[in-house]
């Protein structure tokens, strides 16, 4: 079974350094974890450096891997549509990548299960450059799934999806973790997801890990107040389920 660690890792842009120190001990197997932070806190650059599309001090630990090169696969915030490919095209460019070119039966019959299993079937034969913002979100999660990642790091992976789609996708990737042992990296603005969704969270700011640990212990109205500079609540619901309500810009 694979697991993540990270120890001291960094990152710059040119000369500027816009994350540092950053460890964990281990992710483990099947683990959903949460990455929150203000803008520009660095997210985004955690993840783009845990995948080694950049550079920095710091090591990256990956153990347990089935297939170091197409082990880590990084989901962008932003999907830039490529107008020319279909979605079955693009998503089946995905699968290739980094791979022969031979397209077998069993993955095209993997790459109609994504599309099913995120009811974006009848997208298959539109381009890209026709999708709404959403509809383009979705395509990008199949692209990173049908690579059968065995860590997936998602930037903000619902920022377009309405309610109900926020709730399969975010079910379905935790479902799908447990089954397959990927480890998820999640980067999330709504911070009710990470208390829903991820046992273990990370915060970042101005580039620092603040802390992380057990999300109903790391998120709390203290962080909140200190990271956000909100006023906040954790409540409980009549379900059980922890909701964080913000009442306002804190004092
Ligand atoms: N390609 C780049 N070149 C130079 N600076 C960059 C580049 N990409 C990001 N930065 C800077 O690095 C810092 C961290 O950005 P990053 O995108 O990692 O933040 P983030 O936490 O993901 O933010 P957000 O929540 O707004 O998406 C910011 O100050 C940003 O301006």
């Amino acid at each position: 079974m694979v697991a993540l660690g990270l120890k001291q890792v960094g990152a710059s842009y040119g000369r500027v350094t816009v994350l540092s120190n950053v460890g964990i001990e281990t992710l483990k197997a099947g683990s959903l974890t949460a990455v929150v932070g203000p803008n520009a806190a660095g997210k985004s650059t955690l993840f783009k450096r845990i995948a080694g599309l950049i550079s920095g001090p710091g090591l990256v630990e990956l153990s347990g891997s089935a297939n170091n090169d197409r082990a880590i696969c990084y989901m962008p915030q932003d999907t830039g549509a490529n107008a020319v490919l279909t979605v079955y095209e693009s998503v089946l460019l995905a699968a290739k990548q980094g791979g022969s070119w031979r397209v077998h039966d069993g993955e095209l019959f993997e790459i109609d299960a994504i599309l099913r299993a995120l009811r974006i079937e009848d997208l298959a034969f539109r381009g890209l450059g026709e999708l709404s913002g959403g509809q383009r979100q979705l395509v990008s999660l199949a692209q990173a799934l049908v690579r059968k990642p065995e860590v997936l790091l998602m930037d903000e992976p619902t920022s377009a999806l309405d309610l109900h789609r926020q709730i399969e996708v975010l079910g379905f990737v935790r479902d799908l973790a447990g089954k397959t042992g990927m480890i998820v990296l999640v980067a999330l603005h709504d911070l009710n997801h990470a208390l829903r969704y991820c046992e273990q969270t990370i915060v970042i700011a101005g580039g620092n890990m603040v802390v992380s640990g057990e999300t109903e212990e790391v998120i709390n109205s203290d962080m909140l107040r200190e990271i956000y500079k909100v006023q906040a609540r954790i409540e409980t619901c009549s379900q059980g389920q922890k909701f964080l309500l913000v009442d306002g810009i804190a004092p």
